[in-house]
């Protein structure tokens, strides 16, 4: 059974902050997101948990094998460097969107996203090391069928995001309603689903749904394990036999 630990980060006051006390310029703000998100995925990736840009000012990341001070340490490692700060909420869970939907609740128990109160609060729980199992994370590693062929080589570079975007909107809702998961897109033509429970029949249905619903042909491999990374790994894998064997999913445990 899967136990996904989910931390949901959010930067504190972060929409006030951008206008005052004007406007501050686009390509600024855009830098210090992007240089945040770095730096948490490389805080995170070092302890084998996977972090989501999603919206930049909220982050979500899956964080098994992430103690509770290590979360304190990302706090005060940011709050020392950037001029923002970092309020997270971490809970765990066999639904990853449940876990997710209990991370959000503590954050916002805490305070609005613009309450300039609210400062590096810390609230949650999480898997404690004896209690961790090599099937706590199924991670799902999509991409599209030659994208650089059908698209990348054939369209200009605007409408090929169009279509990637068309694909990865419809999978992340399918799987979001139908499946419980949480679907992230990673760059090029790759989205990254963390799942609970699902078997072989629910990954060719979703590929299925998203074939019908915007005519674009995905392939996944899948893995599990102890920590993202782990589970994360085991999926590229499976991704690889897909792309050698011509298969459409595959789960490699
Ligand atoms: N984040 C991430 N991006 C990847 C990964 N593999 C490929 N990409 C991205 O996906 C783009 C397309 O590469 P592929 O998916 O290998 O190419 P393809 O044309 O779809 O070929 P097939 O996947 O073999 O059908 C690359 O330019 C990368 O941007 C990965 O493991 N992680």
């Amino acid at each position: 059974m899967t136990n996904t630990q989910v931390t949901l980060v959010q930067i504190d006051n972060y929409g006030p902050w951008t206008v005052t006390p004007e406007p501050r310029r686009e390509a600024d703000l855009q830098t210090l997101q992007s240089r945040l998100y770095a730096d948490i995925s490389q805080f995170v990736g070092n302890r084998d948990g996977y972090v989501f840009f999603t919206r930049f000012d909220n982050m979500i990341a899956v964080t098994n094998g992430c103690s509770l001070e290590d979360h304190e340490l990302l706090q005060e490692s940011v709050g020392n460097r950037y001029p923002v700060t970092l309020s997270l909420g971490v809970a765990t869970g066999t639904s990853p969107v449940q876990a997710l939907a209990d991370a959000t609740e503590r954050v916002q128990a805490a305070g609005s996203a613009q309450d300039k109160d609210r400062r590096e609060c810390l609230d949650g729980r999480v898997i404690e090391d004896p209690h961790r199992t090599d099937e706590d994370l199924q991670i799902a590693h999509f991409d599209v069928v030659n994208a650089t062929g059908n698209y990348t080589d054939e369209l200009n570079a605007f409408d090929t995001f169009i279509e990637i975007e068309q694909g990865y909107a419809e999978l992340m809702r399918h799987m979001r309603y139908a499946h419980d998961s949480l679907s992230f897109f990673v760059g090029g033509d790759n989205i990254i689903v963390v799942c609970p429970d699902l078997e072989e029949d629910d990954y060719e249905e979703a590929i299925h749904h998203v074939d019908e619903a915007v005519d674009v042909e995905l392939q996944v491999g899948v893995g599990r394990g102890k920590s993202a990374h782990d589970a994360g790994f085991a999926a590229k894998h499976a991704l690889e036999t897909c792309r050698a064997d011509g298969t459409r999913v595959e789960l490699e445990w």
